[in-house]
């Protein structure tokens, strides 16, 4: 007999998480010998008695742990389609009650039980069931056909770009030293599903937001079970349930069906839903007794299956994973939207917004990897670049991609093959140490060195500006465009991106999109500042980081332009809202425009170091290739809510912030409910009121000693706390007062690499992009916002500047993955809106 297939079931893996490390590693070798042999005397295959399906089989691990599969055997090969890893004891219990269901609507396998909180009820026989099934089979068929006749049409008439062709070549928007082109016009309609979105994003300000109540799904129970399938019983309870209880309903619905009722929840259509999950194969059972074996081995096969199992079969991307010891889901089972992002092949720049913990990541790293492979397999050596902010972020990224695919090359520079994973400024720094030749800096900056230092510091704008002021250059010091904040902005966001060399030159240049708007005179006055700036820069042969990922992007063009070759074929970007203008042109210049160029995540929402920017001024034209992840599997319902309820209080018209020429319905989301939703609940978030500090750190103390306790007795590590706080001053404090009662914690910053062992204390802005399984969010009280009047120069940046105070909130909040507390001493901010915190 030939060797048997191994079938994943998304049950299985976090059922491996459960056991011992040693036992896992015994769970991979007897999955092994199960395919090859499973007659093998060593290895103990049993059927079971009084089982509901008996095609179940307790497989023995070692003395203690069983792993359950079924085995589906058709033509003589075996496919072991496995459960789950349990002790006996629990093994023989679950058992009896499981079954294989093929879904004869949504033609998906379901392991069902008969325990399953929701069964059948009402609804149809079994012959009714596939009667319908078979008529939806041809409506679908009707409707795929009718698509592809009306895009046919489209295409030979030109009536309609489709949103691919919309945001093809051309569109690039303003060239950086070019002039403003034409704003591409804005769609006349908003289609009939997105108006709803789109009105909101136009919303001025959101009212506190309510309770939700009544029913969230805007579908019948009769459509969920006619049209999609759901057991009856539950689509009954689903179509009329609000908030909390479809929370509950989906969250005890293990297979498919519960996620496709969040994806509901999230505005999903009917038909969008349908086309994620049904895998088109007919057949199936009712609810309660078991599908026959070749019904559910070519639903298993269907590509569509691919979101709950997997066949180990040839594919050796599963069998590394489940070798290399670590089982996150994310690593087999991704959401068929974000499969659908994974393997999209792009026209050009594509972008993947989508709130904290949608999985944005994630997507970046299998898409990184995917396109390696892909490369690889047609003899190709792609150059992947996976970028994001900072290097720590980097770091965790390289992490993720080494788990996933630890046989794929992670080259250290720029240009080689393989998935190059740095930091921005990394890459930037690089382009410039390694390039044979510096001139292209002269026409970024004006001079040119053979050794650039990178040093500079932003306080180097008060000396130019006291340079320019005893230059008689300035009327008068305290006018706001001539403060540094106002500088740093302009220079990083006009005169750098544009090229800008001469006074002339910047007295014409466009400065759409800075909201102060300067004469002439005003003008004079910043360009002598900026002159006075780069004097100093050119003296020390010294660049800050603006400066340098313009030179680098110069370098890069200039080497292009020369050998017609660009130094990569596949840029993927991580944390794209905080980058900045000459960091965007530097991307842009490490690979040339043409298809899957240019992947960018990102969460606008988050956005907590610099200011929007409208990426198709940078050659970067996403128009039409912005999608949204809608689903949190970090956080629980409650902390989500707790997070967005802080983005509802402040006027988040992203739409008008970068894009505004983009469907406002792309990109909103975060203070959207209906658009962003969780897949799990957990407790409620706890707020911690103090009358002082002292009080404050008690309350926090207590609490930070009882979840230690809690993860300690559980096995687990007091590392998964995080304590956030505003300020590193803050840090400082709370640690040191920490240590006095006797309570170890670590202090992390960007010089200390964190460790287990203890709790971890950081400020939000390092916590970016990382997660704990509990949270504190520590003296969030009515001084915990930087007094962001002081430093804005304008309505436009201290309105930015507001905005980045909640998005750092609601960084901190979703963080955390079960457990969020919020402490403050005294007043609590105002940033919190929440009933419970005021
Ligand atoms: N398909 C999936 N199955 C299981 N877990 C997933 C899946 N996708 C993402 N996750 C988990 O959800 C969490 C958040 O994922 P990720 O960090 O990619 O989100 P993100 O959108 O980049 O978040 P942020 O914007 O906050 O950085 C991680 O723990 C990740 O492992």
């Amino acid at each position: 007999m030939s060797d048997g297939i191994i079938a994943i079931s998304d049950t299985f893996l976090p059922t491996l998480q459960q056991v011992p490390r040693e036992v896992a590693g015994q769970v991979t070798s007897t999955l092994e010998m199960l395919r090859t042999t499973p007659e093998s005397p060593g290895l103990h295959v049993e059927p079971l008695q009084n089982v509901k399906d008996d095609r179940i089989r307790s497989v023995r691990v070692n003395r203690k742990y069983r792993v359950l599969v079924f085995r589906l055997n058709s033509s003589g090969q075996n496919v072991w389609l496995v459960e789950g890893v349990y002790n006996h004891d629990a093994a023989y219990a679950k058992a009896p009650t499981l079954y294989l269901r093929m879904n004869p609507i949504s033609g998906t396998t379901e392991i069902r039980s008969d325990d399953d909180a929701v069964q059948t009820g009402g609804g149809y026989s079994e012959e009714e069931v596939r009667s319908r099934a078979a008529a939806l089979a041809a409506e679908m068929a009707a409707e795929r056909l009718a698509e592809q006749q009306a895009a046919e049409a489209e295409r030979v008439t030109g009536a309609e770009e489709t949103p691919e062709a919309a945001g093809g070549a051309g569109a690039g928007g303003e060239a950086p030293a070019g002039e403003k082109q034409a704003e591409p016009a804005q769609p006349s309609t908003v289609p009939a599903a997105q108006t709803e979105l789109a009105l909101d994003g136009d919303e001025p300000r959101r009212p506190k937001p309510e309770a939700p109540t009544g029913p969230v799904l805007a579908v019948t129970a009769q459509q969920l079970i006619d049209d999609l399938g759901l057991d009856p019983h539950l689509a009954e309870q689903a179509a009329g349930a609000d908030d909390t209880t479809l929370y509950a309903l989906a969250e005890k619905t293990k297979n498919w069906q519960g996620t496709a009722l969040l994806d509901l929840a999230t505005g999903t259509s009917l038909e969008d839903v349908r086309a994620a999950y049904f895998t088109g194969v007919t057949g199936g059972s009712a609810v309660g007794t078991p599908s026959g074996t070749e019904d559910v081995l070519q639903s298993l096969s269907a590509e569509k299956s691919q979101a709950n199992y997997r066949l180990i079969e040839d594919d050796t991307a599963l069998a590394e994973v489940l070798a290399s010891g670590s089982f996150e889901k994310w690593r087999i089972f991704l959401h068929p939207e974000q499969k659908t992002y994974v393997e999209v092949n792009t026209r050009g720049p594509y972008r993947v917004t989508g709130g904290a913990g949608t999985g944005k990541t994630v997507v970046l790293v299998h898409r990184a990897v995917r396109l390696a492979r892909k490369s690889a397999e047609s003899g190709g050596s792609a150059r992947i670049v996976l970028t994001t902010y900072t290097r720590t972020l980097a770091d965790a990224l390289a992490q993720q991609v080494r788990a996933l695919a630890p046989s794929i090359p992670r080259p250290d520079a720029l240009g080689a093959p393989g998935i190059h994973v740095t930091g921005v400024d990394r890459i930037a720094h690089g382009a410039v140490t390694s390039a044979q030749d510096l001139t292209p800096m002269a026409d970024v900056l004006g001079w040119t060195t053979r050794t650039p230092k990178f040093s500079r510091h932003a306080r180097e704008w008060d000396a130019a500006i006291q340079a320019a002021a005893a230059a008689d250059a300035l009327r008068d010091r305290s006018q706001p465009h001539v403060t540094a904040a106002f500088l740093i902005d302009e220079y990083r966001e006009v005169v750098l991106p544009h090229r800008i060399l001469t006074e002339v030159d910047y007295l014409r240049v466009s400065r759409t999109g800075r909201g102060t708007r300067l004469g002439r005179a005003q003008r004079r006055e910043v360009w002598s500042a900026i002159a006075a700036y780069r004097e100093g820069g050119q003296r020390d042969s010294a660049l800050d980081w603006d400066e340098t990922s313009a030179v680098a992007a110069a370098i890069l063009d200039a080497r292009a332009a020369a050998t017609g070759e660009r130094v990569a074929d596949h840029v993927l970007v991580d944390e794209g809202q905080d980058l900045r203008p000459t960091q965007w042109q530097m991307l842009r210049a490490l690979v040339a425009e043409g298809e899957d160029d240019m992947f960018i995540a990102e969460d606008s929402h988050q956005r907590i170091y610099s200011n929007p920017v409208k990426l198709g001024r940078y050659g970067i034209a996403i128009r039409g290739r912005s999608r949204r992840l809608k689903l949190n599997y970090r956080t629980t319902a409650q902390n989500l809510d707790f997070a967005v309820s802080i983005l509802r209080g402040g006027d988040f018209d992203i739409a008008a912030m970068e894009d505004d020429d983009l469907l406002s319905s792309e990109v909103t989301h975060g203070a959207d409910r209906g658009t962003f939703r969780s897949i799990r609940t957990g407790p409620e978030v706890t707020f911690l009121p103090a009358v002082d500090l002292a009080d404050e750190i008690e309350k926090v103390a207590a609490l930070i000693r009882q979840w230690t306790e809690e993860i300690v007795d559980e096995g687990g590590d007091p590392s998964t706390i995080g304590v956030l706080t505003r300020f590193n001053k803050t840090r400082d404090t709370l640690v040191r007062a920490l240590d006095d009662r006797g309570l170890r914690v670590v202090s992390v910053d960007r010089n200390t690499s964190y460790r287990g062992g203890a709790p971890l204390v950081m400020t939000f802005h390092r916590a970016k992009g990382m997660e704990f399984t509990h949270v504190v969010l520590f003296g969030v009280d009515d001084s915990s916002s930087v007094d962001v009047a002081r430093s804005a120069y304008d309505e436009q940046t201290l309105e930015a500047a507001e905005l980045q105070e909640r998005s750092l909130l609601y960084v901190g909040a979703t963080r955390a993955r079960d457990q969020l507390a919020v402490a403050w001493a005294g007043t609590a901010s105002a940033l919190l809106e929440t009933g419970e915190a005021r």
